[in-house]
């Protein structure tokens, strides 16, 4: 299943953010230069998910510097937004899938959205992969949390996204499901930039790197090397 080839690449330069004047992102510096799993680790309110909807394009940045896939961001160009955040996948803790809708059909949307066909053998395949296939035609309400879970993590899979974007996937999940998390980090990491913030140890334990948020403040950053 080879896809076509994006320059994996990240790099943030002396990024400052504030909410009403109070200063959350102070000179974050952080840069990643190819494939891998990345972990951002930092207290409660420190940011991390300011940066990550930074990182998605979501959240304008007061003054610094963004490059991904060998593009400056440029904020005030939309056009050039909308191709970047194509090749983003953001998940969330609310998981941005519609309700009333079945799986396959909100794969179908997102297809739609980011121009991207939803190929067969890649849900066959993937949805095996997360143990889902059966509910392939099943709407989103009637399926468990971890399920949900998993259908969320099939979007990632079955669309070509260089730069995966995750905030505390593995939050309120068992054993099991966490560790299936885990392998499909694992998986992701070779031919994609996954940044994942987390508390978890068990996924930093896979990380090639991790960058701790108190370190990336002050322009303290790069210097997260495992
Ligand atoms: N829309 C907003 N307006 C004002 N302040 C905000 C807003 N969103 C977040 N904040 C504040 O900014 C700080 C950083 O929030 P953020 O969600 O980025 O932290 P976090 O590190 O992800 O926290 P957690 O681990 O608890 O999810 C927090 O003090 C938060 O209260």
């Amino acid at each position: 299943m080879q896809r076509a080839s994006v320059k994996r690449y990240l790099e943030v330069n002396h990024l400052n953010f504030s909410y009403n004047n109070l200063p959350i992102l102070k000179d974050v510096s952080l840069r990643i230069d190819g494939p891998g799993l990345y972990t951002i680790y930092g207290e409660s309110g420190s940011g991390k998910t300011t940066l990550i909807n930074i990182l998605a394009l979501i959240q304008k940045p007061l003054t610094g510097e963004l490059k991904m896939f060998n593009e400056k961001v440029d904020f005030n160009n939309e056009t050039q937004i909308q191709q970047l955040r194509n090749k983003i996948a953001y998940f969330f803790q609310d998981l941005n899938l519609i309700e009333s809708l079945t799986i396959r059909e909100n794969l179908d949307i997102i297809s739609l959205i980011n121009g991207q066909p939803l190929l067969e053998e890649y849900l066959t395949t993937y949805s095996k992969t997360v143990r889902i296939y059966e509910k392939l035609d099943t709407p989103v309400n009637y399926l468990s949390g971890g399920e949900r879970q998993r259908a969320a993590l099939l979007k990632v899979l079955v669309f070509d996204y260089p730069l995966i974007l995750l905030d505390e996937p593995t939050n309120n999940l068992d054993r099991e499901n966490v560790a299936t998390i885990i392998e499909l980090l694992n998986e992701l990491k070779k031919d994609k930039m996954v940044l994942v913030v987390t508390h978890s140890d068990l996924i930093a334990e896979h990380a090639n790197q991790v960058f701790l948020l108190s370190e990336l403040n002050n322009g303290m950053g790069r210097n997260g090397q495992k």
